[in-house]
């Protein structure tokens, strides 16, 4: 759906933000845009929504160059306005009467516009002037305006800055349903790694303007977890991890609160990875241990995200 090639982006002071950028976003994605602070994440997300050129390189939305059809990319996109974007003296009704009265071709009647706000759980306040509202309802009633146009992908940079744990959920269901149901690509950048982890099912991680990573979050755990760990808890961890050793497909053992984590060696298939798993509980039963607990280690996005950008540090 998206796809950009190549894509570089020199500021007029002459400073490169952006180097060569390749995204791929297909429709239907919610595709997470990290990076460190001075990535290049604004750069790029304004350039993907048309308020920036490129430098160099391309922009395709659906096949088309976005520098050739500006008007049917801009009835594609929506885009949630940056906090400063708001006007306080409007309220939220007329907020977003304001913003439809702006795509001439597509004009949709007051009861979108009712939709809209219900769909957000703006309904009740749409009277109440826009400077009355808190952080997390003009972060609601951004999206809605990014929805005005029934476009296909949105845009929103930082969603969930400055919302509270309760808002910040608030807005990562409303973004998924609005995902599953409305069937609307998301392109979300955020520093909240447990949103992008609750959301994507897709990430792209950037450093100094240059691509670290791309792929599905099960795609990058599996890189970056180069080794199958398997989190444990015996009723005796010490003499446990003694027992343990002893097993060869073990390569290390590491205490981890209550649990023990314990990584094997590199490329064992399904079936010895079973094996191993079988020997371990039969040795602790023969030591007069039982395993209390043991499930497989999985990588966070935080563990992904501090992996894939220390490596280019
Ligand atoms: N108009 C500009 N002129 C020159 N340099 C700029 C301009 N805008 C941004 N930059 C620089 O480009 C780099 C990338 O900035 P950008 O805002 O895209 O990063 P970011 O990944 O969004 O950062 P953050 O996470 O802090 O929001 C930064 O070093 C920034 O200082």
């Amino acid at each position: 759906m998206i796809e950009t090639k190549n894509v570089t982006k020199i500021y007029k002071n002459g400073f490169q933000a952006v180097t060569n950028l390749n995204l791929k976003i297909e429709k239907g994605d919610v595709f997470g845009f990290l990076g460190p602070n001075g990535a290049g994440k604004t750069t790029t997300i304004r350039m993907l929504d048309g308020l920036l050129e490129p430098t160099s390189g391309e922009i395709l939305v659906n096949g088309i160059d976005i520098r050739e059809n500006q008007t049917e990319i801009k009835n594609m996109v929506g885009v949630v306005p940056e906090s400063h974007g708001y006007y306080y003296w409007m309220t939220a009704k007329e907020y977003l009467q304001y913003f439809n009265s702006l795509f001439h071709n597509q004009n949709v009647d007051d009861q979108y516009i009712d939709y809209l706000l219900q769909r957000v759980g703006l309904y009740e306040k749409r009277d109440v002037i826009v400077g009355q509202f808190s952080r997390g309802m003009k972060q609601r009633l951004g999206i809605a305006k990014a929805l005005i146009n029934k476009p296909e992908i949105i845009f929103l940079d930082e969603p969930t800055l400055g919302l509270d744990p309760r808002g910040q959920k608030e807005i990562q269901q409303l973004l998924s349903d609005i995902n599953k149901n409305e069937k609307i690509t998301i392109f979300i950048t955020s520093h909240m790694l447990k949103d992008i982890e609750v959301m994507c099912n897709k990430v792209c991680i950037i450093q100094n303007g240059v691509l670290v990573e791309q792929g599905s979050i099960q795609e990058l755990q599996k890189k970056y977890l180069t080794h199958y760990t398997l989190l444990i808890e015996t009723d005796d961890n010490e003499k446990a991890i003694d027992v343990l050793s002893e097993i060869e497909e073990i390569r290390q053992i590491d205490r981890c609160n209550e649990k023990l984590e314990v990584k094997f060696v590199k490329d064992l298939s399904e079936e010895k990875i079973s094996n191993v798993k079988q020997k371990m509980i039969h040795k602790l039963y023969e030591s007069g241990m039982d395993m209390k607990e043991m499930s497989v280690k999985t990588l966070s996005m935080e563990d992904i995200f501090f992996r894939a950008t220390e490596k280019e540090a």
